[in-house]
C-alpha cells in the first residue's frame, strides 16, 4: 500500500516538469550507453592483438584510439551530467517542499492541530522525507540506463556464449528477489529511524528554544541526559536501519560478484575449447562492471519503494484535512533560477472574496454571533461540552473560569482553530459551516494565549501583510495602549522586535498581539488572557480605548477584575461546562464558582467530569 502511494508520488514527480526530467535523462543515459560501443571496441582489439581476427598495427592503433575517444566523450557527458542533472532533483524537492509549506502556511482551522508535536520536527520531514521521495524518483534515471545497456549487453553477450550470459544473470535475479523479500522490513526500520531521527531534532529544537528555562532551572544536566537517551535510541535505531539496507546491498553485491567468477570459470573452459575469443572475454569483463549495476539499482529502487511510501505518509500527514498525497506533487510555479515576484499584499478586510460556501455576504456586519451546544474532546476526555454562547453587537463577553477549564478550548473552537465534535456556530442567524474560513480578519480578529512576534519590524509584525496603512497602525497601537512604549523604542514603528530584535516585555508583547488584531478591523475582536501581564492601569486604559474607540463586539479570555467588571455578560466555565451566564453582580449572587474567582480563591486545576 504504501509503495504504492510512493510510486504514484514519485511518478507524478516525474512528470511535473517533464523538460527537466528529459534534459536529464538524456544527459545520464549516454554515460550508461557509451560503454556498450567500448566494449565492441575492445573485443575487436583484443581478437586482432590475439590473431584471432589478423589486423595490421596501424588499424589496431585506430581502434585503440576509438576507444580513447568513446572513454573521452563519456567523461565529457558525465562532467555535464553532473553539472546539469541536478536541477530536476532541485525541482522536484522544491516542489514537494512548496506544496507543504503552502498547505501548512494557508491552510486554516483545525489543520493547525495537525501539525505535529514540535516545529523541529516538521522541519526534520520537510528535509529528510522530501529527500527519500525525490531520491527514488531520480534512481529511476540510472534505473532507465542500465535497463537500456543490460539489455542491449546482454543480448550481444547471449549473441557470444547463451550458457556464459545465463551463468551471470541467474545471481542477478536472485539478488532482485532477495530485495524484495527485504522491502518491508527496511521499511519498517527506516520508519522508526526517521521517527527517532525527528524527535532528537524536535528536542534539539526545544533545548534553542528554552536556553534560559534550563539555564535557570539548573537543568543543564539532565536536558544533557534526556539528549543524550533520545540520541542513543536514534542511533540504535539509524544504524538498524543501515545494517538492513547494507546487509542487502551487500547480498546484491556478492551474489553478483560470484556469478562473475563463475562467467570466468566457464569462459576458460570455453576458451580452451577455442569456442571463446580473448576479445570476447575483454567484452564480457568490460560489461560486468556495469552489469552489476543494474541488481543494485533495482535493489535500491526496492528497498527505497517502501521508505519512501513512509516519507509521503509523513508528509502527507503535514497538509490540510481535505488534501491527499496526490496535493504533495500539485503543479505550482518554481522560482529556482530567478528571484520570486513580490507577494501581492493581503487583501484587505473589506474585500475577502465572495465564495458559494459562504451564508453571509463578507461585508455584512455582525449582528449576532451564536454557537449552540459547542464540543470539543481533547486526547483524556478534557475540553467543552455542550457549551452555549450568544454574542450580539456592541457587547463586551468574558469566558472565564479556573486553569484548565476550557477557556481557551472554547473560543478557538468558535473561531475555527480547532475540529468541532458537535455543536453549530451561526452568523446572524445563518449557519457558519467552516468557521476556520469565515470568522476571519474582517469579520474577526484573535489575539491568541501565547503572543507571538517575528524578528521583523514593529510595523510588519502588526500589518503581516496588510497594505501598508499608517493611519491605521497608529489608530491600533492607541487603542492598545501603547504609544507611549512606542515613543521609547529606538526607531519608533521600524525598531525590529521578536526573537532577533528588541526585546519587549511580556505586556509590551501581548499588546502588540492584541494591536495585531486591532488593525485588522474586525467586526468581532476575541482576545485570550492578552492582560495577563499587565499591570491593573493599563490594563483597565486598554480596556477602555477598545470598549469605547475598538470593534463593536468584544470576547475576552479573563479571569481579571478589569475585564469582569466591564462585562455586559459573563460566561463561567468549570470543567468544561457552563457554570453560570450573567452580568457580574448576578452572577456574585448566584453562581459559587464565580464568587470564587472573584475572591481569589487558588485557581487551580480540576479533573475532568
Ligand atoms: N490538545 C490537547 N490535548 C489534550 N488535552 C488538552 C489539549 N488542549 C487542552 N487540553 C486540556 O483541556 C483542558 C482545557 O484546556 P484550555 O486550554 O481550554 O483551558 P483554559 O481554561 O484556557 O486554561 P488556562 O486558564 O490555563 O489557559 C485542560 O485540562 C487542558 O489540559
Amino acid at each position: 500500500m504504501s509503495s504504492r502511494r510512493a510510486l504514484a508520488v514519485t511518478g507524478r514527480l516525474i512528470g511535473f516538469d517533464v523538460r527537466l526530467y528529459v534534459l536529464q535523462i538524456l544527459l545520464w543515459l549516454p554515460v550508461h550507453v557509451i560503454p556498450l560501443g567500448g566494449g565492441l571496441v575492445l573485443r575487436q582489439l583484443f581478437d586482432q592483438i590475439s590473431g584471432h581476427s589478423p589486423a595490421t598495427l596501424r588499424q589496431s592503433l585506430w581502434l585503440c584510439a576509438a576507444f580513447a575517444g568513446v572513454e573521452l566523450v563519456r567523461g565529457v557527458v558525465l562532467v555535464f551530467a553532473w553539472a546539469y542533472g541536478s536541477y530536476w532533483w532541485d525541482a522536484a524537492a522544491t516542489l514537494l517542499r512548496a506544496n507543504v509549506l503552502g498547505s501548512v502556511l494557508t491552510a486554516r482551522g483545525p489543520v493547525a492541530a495537525r501539525l505535529p508535536r514540535s516545529s523541529g520536527e516538521s522541519l526534520a520531514r520537510l528535509r529528510d522525507d522530501v529527500r527519500e521521495l525525490v531520491e527514488l524518483a531520480d534512481e529511476s534515471v540510472p534505473l532507465a540506463g542500465n535497463l537500456l545497456f543490460g539489455g542491449v549487453a546482454l543480448a550481444i553477450m547471449v549473441s557470444i556464449d547463451p550458457v556464459v550470459t545465463v551463468a551471470l544473470v541467474v545471481p542477478m535475479l536472485a539478488a532482485g528477489l532477495l530485495s524484495r523479500l527485504m522491502g518491508r522490513v527496511i521499511g519498517r526500520r527506516h520508519q522508526r529511524a526517521a521517527e527517532l531521527g525527528a524527535g532528537v531534532t524536535a528536542f534539539v529544537g526545544e533545548l534553542f528554544g528554552g536556553v534560559l528555562t534550563v539555564k535557570t532551572a539548573g537543568a543543564e544536566r539532565a536536558a544533557l541526559e534526556r539528549l543524550r537517551a533520545l540520541n542513543g535510541r536514534r542511533r540504535d535505531a539509524a544504524v538498524r536501519s543501515r545494517l538492513a539496507t547494507d546487509l542487502l546491498e551487500a547480498a546484491t553485491g556478492t551474489t553478483v560478484e560470484l556469478g562473475v567468477g563463475i562467467v570466468l570459470l566457464l569462459a576458460a573452459g570455453a576458451m580452451h575449447r577455442g569456442e571463446f575469443t580473448v576479445g570476447d572475454l575483454a567484452l564480457f569483463t568490460s560489461y560486468v562492471g556495469m552489469l552489476t549495476a543494474l541488481p543494485r539499482t533495482i535493489g535500491s529502487v526496492l528497498y527505497r519503494l517502501p521508505r519512501a511510501g513512509v516519507s509521503a505518509g509523513r508528509l502527507t500527514e503535514l497538509l490540510a484535512p481535505h488534501q491527499d498525497a496526490a496535493d504533495l506533487t500539485r503543479d505550482r510555479t518554481l522560482h529556482l533560477r530567478t528571484a520570486p515576484p513580490s507577494a501581492p499584499p493581503s487583501a484587505p478586510p473589506s474585500a475577502l472574496p465572495p465564495s458559494g460556501t459562504r451564508p453571509s455576504p463578507p461585508g455584512e456586519p455582525l449582528e449576532v454571533l451564536e454557537a449552540r451546544g459547542l464540543t470539543v474532546r481533547h486526547p483524556g476526555g478534557r475540553g467543552v461540552h455542550g457549551v452555549d454562547l450568544t454574542l450580539p453587537r456592541g457587547t463586551f463577553t468574558v469566558v472565564t473560569g479556573a486553569v484548565g477549564a476550557g477557556k481557551t478550548t472554547l473560543v478557538r473552537a468558535l473561531l475555527g482553530l480547532l475540529p468541532l465534535d458537535d455543536g453549530t456556530i451561526s452568523w446572524n442567524g445563518r449557519p457558519v459551516p467552516d468557521p476556520g474560513t469565515f470568522l476571519v480578519p474582517g469579520r474577526a480578529a484573535y489575539a491568541g494565549q501565547i503572543p507571538r512576534l517575528f524578528s521583523e519590524t514593529l510595523r510588519e509584525n502588526l500589518l503581516l501583510g496588510l497594505p501598508a496603512d499608517d493611519a491605521a497602525v497608529a489608530r491600533a497601537l492607541e487603542l492598545a495602549a501603547l504609544e507611549d512604549d512606542l515613543a521609547a523604542m529606538p526607531d519608533g514603528l521600524e525598531t525590529v522586535v521578536g526573537p532577533r530584535g528588541v526585546r519587549l516585555s511580556g505586556g509590551q508583547v501581548q499588546r502588540a498581539t492584541a494591536a495585531r488584531a486591532l488593525v485588522r478591523s474586525p467586526g468581532l475582536l476575541v482576545v485570550d488572557d492578552v492582560s495577563s501581564a499587565l499591570d491593573v492601569a493599563t490594563e483597565n486604559l486598554l480596556w477602555e480605548r477598545i470598549a469605547r474607540h475598538g470593534p463593536a463586539t468584544l470576547l475576552v479570555v479573563s479571569h481579571r477584575r478589569a475585564a469582569l467588571e466591564r462585562a455586559d455578560q459573563i460566561v463561567v466555565l468549570d470543567r468544561g461546562r457552563v457554570a453560570g451566564r450573567g452580568p457580574l453582580g448576578e452572577l456574585l449572587r448566584t453562581c459559587p464558582e464565580m464568587r470564587r474567582l472573584w475572591d481569589g480563591e487558588p485557581i487551580e486545576e480540576r479533573g475532568a467530569t
